[in-house]
């Protein structure tokens, strides 16, 4: 399901594009299959601004040209998963713990579509917990602000983890040296409120909520891929 909706995407790449590189199994895809189709010639001049270090190996295991993030002036289109969609593209994305990067290229593209399969497509975000990616600094006092702010948007409950490095009691280090809070809301009410108050929180460095990017959700189904719009 994740490659038909991987393969599906590949259509709105075009010639000459830069492109924002999501992270996840499912953009790992999309980046395996753009690499097959430049060596083809069926494009060509694309260049990947990868959103983690994950990506930037599967981009060059791909043969996918890559520029780094910080010499890009524009993107045209960023290709990303996501862990959770709703009706109104609002998402949950930081599973794979690269949120920050991913927002950042999402936010400065002028399209981003979204590959998932069926199973990510709920009616309330919620469900899967939500990722918030923190300052180590003082993250404790942090991940506090944080509980009482998912409490105030109306989220059922909050537990809140430090996300751990494997089985062991290290923490999880995303690419830019913070932590990750994955919080088990239920389902969140007001999503808009809830990311508006976490954004509000000195320590958080950004939040997996993803509300107003995508405009195009590519979903893979057992026997092809749908393609929603709004
Ligand atoms: O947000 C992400 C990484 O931070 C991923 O896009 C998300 O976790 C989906 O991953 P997958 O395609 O492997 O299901």
């Amino acid at each position: 399901m994740k490659a038909h909706a991987a393969e599906a995407a590949l259509d709105y790449a075009e010639s000459g594009m830069i492109l924002g590189l999501g992270s996840g199994s499912t953009a790992e895809i999309f980046i395996d299959r753009l690499g097959k189709a430049l060596k083809a010639g069926l494009l060509s001049d694309i260049r990947g601004v990868p959103t983690s270090s994950m990506t930037e190996r599967a981009a060059q295991a791909a043969g996918v040209p890559l520029i780094p993030a910080d010499q890009a002036s524009r993107i045209d289109l960023t290709v990303d998963g996501a862990d959770e969609v709703d009706g109104r593209f609002r998402l949950i994305k930081g599973g794979g713990g690269c949120l920050l990067r991913e927002k950042i290229i999402a936010h400065a593209s002028d399209r981003m579509i979204v590959v998932i399969d069926e199973t990510k497509l709920v009616e309330t975000l919620g469900a899967f917990p939500l990722p918030v990616e923190v300052d180590p600094f003082a993250f404790t006092i942090t991940a506090k602000k944080v509980f009482d702010a998912l409490r105030a948007s109306g989220a059922p409950r909050a537990d809140v983890a430090l996300r751990r490095r494997g089985d062991g009691p290290a923490p999880f280090v995303t690419d830019g040296g913070h932590f990750i809070l994955d919080c088990e809301c239920g389902e969140l009410p007001n999503p808009e409120d809830t990311a508006r108050r976490l954004a509000a929180i000195p320590g958080v460095m950004e939040h997996g909520l993803f509300i107003g990017l995508a405009r195009t959700v590519i979903v893979g189904e057992e026997d092809g891929a749908e393609v929603l719009e709004i």
